[in-house]
């Protein structure tokens, strides 16, 4: 029988599987027992929506089998079984290639990292056997099939026997090496601590045949010692209670840890854990994670939001994207209920109340659980925020603000007064009485901003200044207009919004002068014009309209025929010694002065993080100056 070839990318996974360094080979039972496990649901699920078909729970099992002489593991199940074009198109191509993507951008980083990030599934099989045969027969059809393989050269698929429906995985352990010991596998004792470790949680009974000992008959009884003998029993080696239907107060922290790094692949523990449950005209238990770090394909078009959503227990879909609101697309978890039809399908559930009614309380559940960790945990909360937190802002900004309630609350940005990340509340709560705006101040970092001139008079008066670092800030403020009544302004923004006070007269002369330097910039500003807001520095710019210096930057940054610009108006400080030079070269000098126009202009878009239109220019202008 010619071997068949693997596809390219599960060649390369599979090498990697054989050749894998990684610790927590161990973890190839769980992947195998998973795959069981949804094997049989998937069955359970037909028995369940069929009238045709009579089931016996009983019938439902996974069981593990071991063969010390022959050094074989074998893992079968009552599952739905796979045809010849299933064992081929399952076994012979890897899934997920979205994960093995991600693999090749990071070469060179050790297993470790993609094995404990993904589900690597049925493969994983090969980091313990050199040969795996897989016995497979599909409800519904008469024949059975064997596939088999020793590895990355290729495998079979043959016609084979097998009675009953299901699948059946040989796995022939490896050689021990110097480092590995493989017979582990086959010891009870190490089975049933990768299972309980596990997958204690799986809902159908993983039986397996234990070794155990018993007085033999008429050896016990007064004055006598009992003499031992062996025997083998059928036992279910899980509790088979799924974790989110067990009480909270059974629970410890590393149960939860566990169920989450190996139900949802991350390898840090989760920052927060809900595990909630509502009876009444709804009901149903919610268990969620809020990841501590954002997962590498988090901000790519891939990445799928969604939670697990069982019927009784019944998985009926992996990810449900109805019950997440787009703002916590992060949060991982699942959601058990007995109020849904199995035959409910995808189009379906969209319109189905009972979930609506549960994505609404869970909305409110990760909203509220989200503001109890940034109160009581605020490091964990940060570093969450870190991950995640450009998310919340986008989706404070994103389809017209639509979800901005469930997220302004949990927005932070830096404060210069505080000189650390605060809340848009814990703003609001420090502003002085005669506050009436937040203030917030755009850049391309704290460091960049606190030194900008157009923050000196605001912070004069006493008030707090917020950072906007990230593109998205300013565009997801303008979108919530206010908070707690309190409306956003900018810095750079014509009006302040407070008395200032008076400064230099504005002379008829001194508007001459401005109007003169206006026409020697020509199109370049829309206004020149005396500071109300500078104290130390000589000049800044300020946006004129709607759309600020920032705001321009990000647009102009995206791919798009058209460039935009924010109207910019230069301020001059009239106390500073510079407009004395200036006021002297407009007497004197009138073509010097514009080259000081040209001068200051320059420098301000500098300050700003712009480039000047024309450095050779600028740079000329200098020099001649000096
Ligand atoms: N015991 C089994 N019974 C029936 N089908 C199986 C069994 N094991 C694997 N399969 C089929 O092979 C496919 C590939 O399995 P694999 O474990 O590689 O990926 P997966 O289960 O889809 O992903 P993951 O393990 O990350 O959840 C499965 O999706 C399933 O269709």
């Amino acid at each position: 029988m010619a071997k068949k070839a693997f596809k390219s990318e599960s060649k390369r996974l599979l090498d990697m599987m054989i050749h894998s360094i990684y610790t927590h080979k161990e973890i190839f039972l769980r992947e195998l027992v998973s795959n069981a496990s949804d094997s049989i649901d998937k069955l359970y699920y037909i028995a369940l929506t069929d009238d045709n078909i009579t089931f016996n729970k009983d019938d439902y099992y996974i069981r593990i089998e071991t063969d010390e002489k022959n050094r074989t593991l074998t893992i079968s199940d009552t599952g739905i079984g796979m045809s010849k074009e299933e064992l081929e198109e399952n076994l012979g191509t890897i899934a997920k290639s979205g994960s093995f993507d991600f693999k090749s951008d990071l070469e060179h980083e050790e297993d470790h990292d993609i094995i404990g990030q993904f589900g690597v599934g049925f493969y994983s099989a090969f980091m313990v056997a050199d040969k795996v045969t897989v016995i497979s027969k599909k409800y519904g059809e008469e024949d059975a099939y064997k596939w088999e393989s020793e590895g990355a050269d290729g495998y079979t698929v043959t016609k084979s026997a097998k009675d009953e429906v299901g699948t059946k995985i040989i796995l022939t352990l490896k050689s021990n090496a110097d480092e590995e010991n493989y017979d582990e596998f086959l010891s009870e004792y190490t089975i049933r601590r990768i299972i309980k470790k596990y997958s204690d949680y799986i809902r159908y009974p993983i039986k397996m045949m234990v070794k155990k000992s018993r007085p033999k008959p008429g050896t016990e009884g007064e004055g006598k010692t009992p003499e031992y003998e062996d025997y083998f029993e059928d036992e279910t080696l899980n509790s088979m209670v799924p974790i989110w239907r067990k009480n909270k107060s059974e629970l410890k922290d590393e149960d939860y840890n566990n169920f989450y790094k190996e139900k949802f692949f991350d390898y840090d523990n989760p920052a927060a854990v809900i595990h909630t449950s509502a009876d009444g005209i709804t009901s149903y238990k919610a268990l969620m994670f809020l990841p501590a770090r954002a997962p590498y394909d988090y901000y790519s078009k891939d990445f799928e939001k969604g939670l697990a959503l069982y019927a009784n227990g019944v998985l009926i879909m992996d990810k449900c994207a109805d019950l997440l609101p787009d703002c916590f697309s992060f949060v991982k978890g699942l959601v058990d209920s007995a109020d849904l039809s199995l035959n409910i399908s995808r189009e379906m559930l969209q319109h189905d109340r009972q979930l609506q009614i549960i994505a609404k309380n869970l909305q409110k559940k990760i909203k509220s659980e989200l503001i109890k960790l940034m109160k009581d945990d605020r490091e964990t909360y940060e570093k969450f925020y870190s991950g995640f937190g450009r998310q919340l802002k986008f989706s404070v900004y994103n389809e017209f603000g639509r979800e901005k309630e469930l997220v302004q609350d949990l927005i932070l940005f830096y404060s210069i007064k505080e000189k650390k990340l605060v809340s848009l509340k814990e703003y609001i709560e420090k502003m002085p009485e005669d506050q009436k705006f937040i203030y917030y101040a755009c850049g391309e970092s704290n460091e960049k901003i606190e030194k900008l001139p157009q923050t000196e008079l605001v912070k004069d008066k006493g008030y707090d200044i917020l950072c906007f670092t990230d593109d998205i800030d300013e565009f997801a403020i303008k979108m919530l207009g206010k908070y707690e009544e309190k409306e956003f302004k900018s810095v750079s923004s014509g009006d302040l919004g407070f008395e200032t006070e008076a400064k230099q007269e504005e002379s008829e002369e001194n508007k001459e002068i401005f109007l003169f330097m206006k026409d020697a910039l020509g199109d370049k500003v829309k206004d020149v014009k005396a500071s109300t807001r500078l104290k130390s520095h000589p000049v800044c710019i300020t946006s004129g309209g709607e759309l600020s210096i920032e705001m321009e930057k990000v647009l102009n940054s995206m791919p798009a025929d058209q460039k935009v610009k924010a109207e910019r108006v230069l301020e001059i400080n009239v106390d500073h010694p510079v407009f004395e030079k200036i006021k002297e070269l407009f007497a004197s000098d009138k073509e010097k002065l514009k080259k000081y126009a040209d001068i200051l202009y320059g420098s301000a878009l500098l300050i700003e993080g712009l480039t000047v239109d024309d450095p050779i220019e600028f740079s000329n202008n200098i020099c001649e100056l000096i």
